[in-house]
């Protein structure tokens, strides 16, 4: 989910409506209202005549817009819409097609909803849409003006930080190396689990405990240190205020607007200073073990931080700065975080839901690992556990779109239709993974699909696009091996470990929101019980 260190933020690019409950001043308001008109009669004219656009009407029911302003319809509805517009997309692809135009105030976005087009867009013409918009001030200092791997433009200097990435970091080699750090990040993460229901009664929540055992992990992949839980819950907390600091507001589609929000630039400025004071000391911590290795005989041999140091960079004289240094190991904390614990709170409402197939779960996992502590090796041999997981991200993907795409050059096509340069192209995920032309029943969750089923599903999108929970093509998510062997280490775990239940006070329920990633509507409170045996 991932702008800047954002996976998240660019996904939830839509929640920027959320400005208006926190505004308090209302001659303020009155002011900015006014602007809005203002600026929506004199900016928005130019038009992408070649894909529909959508007009108002239609969108949530409202009357639409006056002719001739799409984007006054628009622009006001999801503004002041109860419910994000993001859950309409479906209902918009299906009046207007697989692709048609939005206009949000200053920017234009191309929403792209179908697996053929996405297909044509990341994997067939890959080339030529796999760079990133241009961004707003506040996400430009946080991603040390695009210099991380999901922020930067097509071209040389994203080559090399994604390359560093990948063979440094996320290879199967390295991440097989890691196995230990999981191995112990899981145990704890299951004794947290077993205290937090042996203290409420077996009530347990799943995503807030989901996210601190994954971040556990990163961070020491990530810095290559043994932090206390104190000090791992101090960064975990500034990395989730980066996250809220880069949720897209009003200003960032009307930038005639911006001098009305110094306020919200200043408090992003302080947060970026508390997240550079926060991380730079884990970077001298870290270089000083380096400089001293003889002392430090039990440090983590290899950190994602150390590919950096020292990393040349294609087109660069220098090697990355400290706040370079914080701009990247906050990519790489923030994007593996959220999205995976938002995969397991969906995969434990799903085993709540079916108890036929937690059970199921729980016997290959005994059937293989029987009395031992179940392990990734194990996983490779549980073929139901891997069906589950795929079904799991293809009925929820952690994110709705991919990370904003756009194209490299003026002159490109989709789908016959022309999309300009300086266009946001959003490929929205759930209408391909739930297209009756592609899935048989794509409402029900049912791993068996993927076993007794003959269906097939090629994440990567290359031979055919049915689901891409990680994108496709050049951009496509690098942490795809790392986020699919967390999300299938921890559910191992931790149905080994527990049964799982439903909390009596609450009810299952399916709806979505956004909150960097797409979380459960009513976070998950679920009840356990410890299995017979200590796992
Ligand atoms: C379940 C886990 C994960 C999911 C569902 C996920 C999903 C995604 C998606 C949809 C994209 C956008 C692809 C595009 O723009 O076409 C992306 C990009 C990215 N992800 Fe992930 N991700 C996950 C885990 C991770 C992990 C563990 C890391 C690294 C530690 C990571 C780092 C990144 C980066 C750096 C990008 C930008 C790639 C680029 O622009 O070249 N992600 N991810």
């Amino acid at each position: 989910m991932h702008n800047t260190n954002t996976t998240m933020a660019t996904i939830s690019s839509f929640r920027f409506f959320f400005f208006f409950s926190s505004t308090t001043n209302n001659a303020l308001m009155i002011l900015l209202i006014s602007s809005l008109l203002l600026c929506m009669i004199f900016i928005f004219n130019k038009k992408i005549k070649s894909t529909k656009l959508v007009a108002g009407g239609g969108l949530l029911n409202l009357p639409p817009g006056p002719p001739g302003w799409p984007v006054v319809g628009n622009l006001f509805q999801v503004a002041f819409a109860e419910k994000p517009f993001i859950h309409h997309i479906g209902d918009l692809s299906r009046m207007y097609g697989p692709i048609f135009t939005l206009r949000m105030g200053a920017r234009t976005l191309i929403i792209v909803s179908s697996a053929e087009l996405a297909h044509e867009a990341l994997v067939a013409k890959g080339q030529l849409f796999a760079n990133r918009p241009t961004e707003n001030p506040t996400r430009t200092i946080f991603s040390s003006n695009k210099f991380s791997v999901n922020s930067a433009f097509f071209g040389p200097e994203w080559r090399s930080l994604r390359r560093n990435m990948v063979h440094g970091m996320l290879s199967t080699t390295r991440l097989k190396e890691f196995g230990p750090v999981r191995q112990e990040a899981m145990d704890r993460f299951v004794d947290r689990l077993r205290a937090e229901a042996q203290a409420n009664h077996g009530a347990v929540w799943v995503l807030k405990n989901a996210r601190f055992a994954v971040f556990c992990i990163l961070l020491a992949m990530c810095f290559g240190l043994n932090l206390d839980e104190e000090s791992i819950g101090k960064v975990e907390q500034v990395m989730k205020k980066v996250l809220i600091t880069l949720t897209p507001r009003m200003d960032d589609y009307l930038p005639l607007l911006r001098p009305f929000f110094m306020k919200q630039m200043k408090q992003a400025m302080e947060v970026r200073k508390e997240q550079i004071q926060t991380i730079v000391p884990l970077v001298d911590k870290r270089r000083s073990i380096l400089a001293n290795r003889h002392l430090h005989p039990d440090a983590v041999p290899f950190s994602y931080l150390d590919s950096l140091f020292d990393l040349k960079v294609e087109g660069r004289k220098s090697t990355p700065t400290d706040v370079e240094l914080v701009t990247l190991c906050s990519e790489f904390l923030n994007g593996g975080t959220d999205t995976t614990a938002a995969a397991i709170e969906w995969a434990i409402a799903r085993l709540i839901e079916n108890p036929a197939i937690q059970s199921r779960l729980y016997e290959e996992i005994v059937g293989v690992a029987g009395e031992t502590t179940v392990d990734e090796k194990d996983t490779e041999k549980m073929p139901y556990l891997q069906a589950f997981v795929k079904e799991l991200l293809r009925m929820h993907p952690p994110t709705y779109f991919v990370l904003t795409h756009a194209a490299v050059d003026s002159g490109a096509k989709l789908g016959g239709y022309d999309v300009p340069k300086g266009v946001n192209l959003e490929l929205y995920l759930p209408t391909i993974a739930g297209d009756p032309k592609l899935w048989s029943n794509p409402t029900k969750f049912d791993p068996d699909r993927f076993i007794t089923g003959g269906e097939t599903a090629d994440i990567t999108g290359v031979t055919g696009v049915r689901m891409i929970p990680f994108g496709a093509g050049r951009r496509i998510c690098p942490g795809l091996g790392m986020g699919t062997t967390h999300i299938t280490l921890m559910l191992a775990r931790m149905v080994q470990a527990l049964e799982w239940r439903l909390h009596p006070s609450t009810q299952l329920d399916f709806r979505s929101k956004l909150e960097f990633t797409v979380v459960m509507e009513r976070p998950l409170m679920a009840m356990v019980t410890p299995r017979k045996k200590k796992n």
